[in-house]
């Protein structure tokens, strides 16, 4: 495909956007229709797509309308060589389109920083001082970053192995196993490292989550959101392989990579089967340590998923609450007397992190507040927060 059919492809998935359906669908939709279309090119238009979704209200001002045409107009800034009308190109700018790319910037925070109206006050009560940078950060592309599996490798030597099959990555000060690529991202997956689990893709925050839920050799751990099992896998490296490692999710068809993966990673996990969303009724497991990384808004990732930015509502952002408090209900269960459960979001917002934790030890006097981490993408990685929350030991028998 020409720079300027794959413009046009853009604007037709952003419509489709628009209209309401989520990126990725829609971009599949496309793809499934256009059999022509190479690797490159869906990559290319999936660039477009997420480009222009990061920086939607600047590109509408920017392009003239919020249409799949005007953020891709906005987008292409210098490019007008590539409206041409012609060989599936997007059709010549009109006057109003070169107008609109001459207007002079300014309009709300909001509007200037690519966040709904709505979301102002929670995002500033969250984040302060810090509101602009970070809204800023995640306006951009966010890296690609590997977690090395230390039992497997050391950093230095899984970056020389990567460096073998086209893929530069250097090593990431804040976190001992972390790498972030340089050069060469479209070649990890074919790259020797990656296909025998030396080193999995692991954003920075999440690996500096799993080090700090602290699970140590021998323990019983229970990652009960497991998800795709990113955090299960780095729990499975703190625990050197020894002890039990637990991986439960509400949607076990999510968990579906993760024994391959496990395997790879030379890790023994077990699944237990979904408790339903009011939790368990069976035996709790008695765990050393039980991690929650909940569902959230994902405040902390829209840079990653930019779509979600333009979605979340108030309605969403209350019931996700909900959600979590049962989540952590249920994950507390597991705990044993003397354990320690981890709770976790990829959320920025005070609602769904401080206030979640305020309230479960509200409800749950037989548990104490402990350390948290709270990151955002000015530390390098994607907007986290974590909390230890320590369950008290059992009283002497007697
Ligand atoms: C943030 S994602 C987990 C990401 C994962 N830990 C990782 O590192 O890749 C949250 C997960 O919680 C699961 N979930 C939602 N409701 C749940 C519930 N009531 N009990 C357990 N898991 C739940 C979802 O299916 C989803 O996979």
């Amino acid at each position: 495909m020409t720079p300027a059919a794959r413009l046009s492809a853009a604007i037709e998935v952003l419509d489709e956007v628009l209209a309401g359906t989520a990126a990725d669908r829609a971009l599949a939709a496309w793809g499934r229709s256009r059999r022509f279309a190479g690797a490159k090119d869906r990559a290319a238009i999936a660039d477009l797509v997420y480009d222009a979704l990061r920086c939607r209200r600047t590109l509408a001002r920017l392009g003239g309308g919020e249409t799949g045409r005007g953020l891709i107009v906005g987008l292409s800034g210098g490019q007008e060589a590539l409206f041409h009308g012609a060989a599936h190109g997007p059709a010549p700018l009109t006057g109003a389109e070169r107008a609109a790319r001459l207007a002079p910037a300014g309009g709300t925070l909001p509007e200037r920083l690519d966040f709904p109206d709505w979301m102002e006050a929670p995002l500033t009560r969250a984040l302060g001082a810090e509101l602009e940078p970070v809204m800023e950060a995640l306006r951009h592309r966010a890296p690609l970053d590997l977690r090395v599996n230390l039992a497997r490798a050391t950093p230095e030597a899984a970056c020389a192995a990567l460096a073998e099959d086209g893929v530069r990555a250097t090593p990431l000060p804040a976190e001992p196993a972390a790498l972030r690529v340089a050069e060469g991202a479209r070649a990890l997956r074919r790259a020797a490292a990656y296909l025998d689990g030396r080193v999995e893709i692991q954003d920075l925050s999440s690996q500096r989550v799993a080090r700090f839920a602290g699970a140590l050799p021998g323990q019983t751990v229970l990652d009960y959101c497991a998800g795709g099992g990113g955090k299960t896998l780095a729990l499975g490296m703190h625990m050197q392989g020894r002890g039990r490692l637990i991986a439960h999710d509400i949607a076990p068809a999510r968990m579906k990579d993760l024994m391959p993966r496990a395997t790879r990673a030379g890790l023994s996990v077990e699944t237990i089967a979904p408790e339903g969303p009011g939790g368990g009724r069976g035996p709790a497991l008695g765990c050393d340590l039980v991690l929650a990384d909940a569902p959230c808004s994902g405040t902390g990732a829209w840079r990653r998923n930019p779509d979600a930015k333009w979605r979340l509502t108030q309605a969403d952002l209350t019931a996700l609450t909900r959600l979590q408090d049962r989540v952590l209900d249920a994950a507390a269960r597991h705990v044993r007397p003397g354990g320690v459960l981890v709770f976790a979001t990829c959320s920025l917002l005070v609602e769904e992190n401080d206030d979640r934790v305020a309230a479960f030890l509200q409800r749950n006097r037989e548990f104490a507040g402990g350390d948290t981490l709270r990151l955002t993408p000015l530390d390098g990685g994607d907007g986290f927060f974590a909390a230890r929350l320590a369950r008290r030991p059992a009283p002497p028998a007697g």
